[in-house]
């Protein structure tokens, strides 16, 4: 029989969770702060901890940090009442099972607690240190620089967990490949990803493409179709560009995330899915709760982790490694570039990078095509690279010295430039982006000078 350690300083809880655990066929010991814990776990042997974050003596994770340090083997599963950003990843980063919300339904405790024994074998242990394993395990995310190992360390433990995940940073840092990448580490890799781009559906068909529908159910509705949440069963839901999705969207995805069940479109028997939710956004997503543009209990139930992705521009070195192993992968067939010159990676390095890496392979692959000499030169780089290049021996002034009307022009001239980066010199999708009618974005780009033809010749 399993033996369960649970530790939780509120006495109702502890008690009816125990009562759970034990109708369950499962022998269980209840302490109610982490100093007892840390004695039972030094007297005894168990097979799981179940532990609150927030309980005396616990206020530094004591609990997590001496469990993980001396009983690394025993699957240990979190559970807080009060989701911090800060402690979830802490958490992660000291190899936890699962982490769990309060209140939580007796069916997914269960549900956890089952699957933290069945998997223990595999249980995960405090990490390696060893940078070199992880960058070869995530051989797609290139990079070496402090905020790179960073991520990785995080992914590789939110990899072996199965909390739900929100991706945030800048449009191009690499959202999508560390989802995948923590999809493709997971115990969940043998069951698809499916990718939900949440620009891409309208409101009124939501719940028909999420969750399917029956032939009928509406017009058009030809013939019963499945949804996407059914063909990632036991898989990882991908949802981009989530802080795009309108307020009744989001409550039916709320719903589905919550319950992991939800009903097709014109059916009356609910399906039920095991999921994992990772989601992505550009946008501030705290920011957006607290205007009430999103849904906190939404934010809430994906942003058990948060990882937020460093932009281009704070890497570092990496956008050197980065370019030249674009530049082999690129290079073609017929032809051998030696690389490229130290001025155009010094051009390179100092620009700002407003589309980060996916920027970055456009330009290298635009300079692949343009290059006459045997390197990659200034040249071979686009207008916006070379023009700030040969600004920066000017610091711009700073911020306090120039006037408000000055700011704000240039911090819309970064917006521009962003977005018609992201958009690669689409004005109509870069105007529905900003909220403008296209004549507005045209107004705005002749204003500030920006040609989109500059970001469509890096295609
Ligand atoms: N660390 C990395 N190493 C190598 N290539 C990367 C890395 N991160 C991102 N890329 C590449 O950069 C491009 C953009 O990545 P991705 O689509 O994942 O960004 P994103 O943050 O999801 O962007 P958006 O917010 O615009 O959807 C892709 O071509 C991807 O392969």
């Amino acid at each position: 029989m399993s033996k369960i350690l649970v530790a939780d300083d509120e006495p109702f809880y502890l008690k009816t969770t125990g009562e759970l655990l034990r109708n369950a066929g499962y022998e269980c010991e209840c302490v109610t702060d982490a100093e007892a814990a840390i004695v039972a776990l030094e007297r005894e042997s168990f097979d799981l901890i179940l532990s609150d974050l927030n309980m005396p003596g616990n206020f530094k994770l004591e609990l997590l940090r001496e469990s993980r340090r001396r009983h690394a083997q025993i699957p240990l599963i979190v559970i807080t009442g009060v989701p911090s950003l800060p402690t979830a990843i802490e958490s992660v980063r000291l190899g936890i099972t699962d982490y769990l919300l309060k209140p939580v339904k007796v069916d997914d405790l269960l549900a956890s607690v089952g699957r933290a024994l069945a998997e223990a074998p595999q249980a995960p242990g405090p990490v390696s240190g060893d940078s070199a394993k992880r960058s070869a395990k995530f051989a797609e995310l290139i990079g070496d620089s402090p905020p790179m190992q960073d991520l990785l360390e995080i992914i590789e433990r939110v990899a072996e967990t199965n909390t739900n995940v929100l991706l945030t940073g800048e449009s191009g840092t690499g959202k999508e490949v560390v989802a995948r990448a923590i999809h493709r580490t997971s115990l969940r890799n043998q069951h698809p990803f499916q990718v939900i781009d949440c620009t891409a559906i309208p409101e009124s068909l939501f719940e028909s493409v999420l969750f399917g529908h029956a032939k009928g159910s509406f017009t058009g509705a030809v013939q019963d179709q499945v949804g996407l949440l059914s063909q990632c069963h036991r898989g990882t839901a991908f949802l981009d560009e989530l802080g795009e999705l309108p307020a009744g969207s989001q409550a039916k995805l709320l719903r589905a995330i919550q319950e992991q069940t939800f009903t097709p479109v014109g059916q009356r028997t609910p399906i039920q899915v095991d999921t994992r939710f990772i989601g992505a956004t550009n946008r501030d997503l705290q920011a957006e709760v607290d205007a009430g543009r999103f849904r906190g209990d939404l934010f809430y139930r994906l942003a058990v982790i948060h990882i937020e992705l460093p932009p281009l521009r704070e890497r570092g070195e990496d956008v050197s490694l980065l370019a030249k192993r674009f530049l082999e992968e690129l290079m073609p067939v017929n032809r051998s570039l030696d690389g490229f010159t130290d001025a155009a990676l010094d051009c390179l390095r100092q620009y700002a990078w407003p589309g980060n890496i996916r920027e970055l392979r456009n330009v290298v692959e635009r300079a692949v095509a343009l290059a006459r000499g045997q390197q990659i030169d200034v040249d071979d780089l686009p207008k916006q690279l070379r023009e700030q290049a040969s600004h920066s021996g000017q610091t711009p002034p700073p911020l306090a010295e120039i006037s408000r009307e000055e700011a704000i022009d240039s911090a819309e001239h970064s917006y521009l430039t962003a977005v018609m980066q992201k958009h690669e010199g689409n004005i109509a999708a870069a105007a529905r982006q900003a909220g403008l009618s296209r004549q507005g974005m045209n107004k705005l780009l002749k204003r500030h000078a920006i040609n989109a033809d500059d970001y469509r010749h890096q295609r």
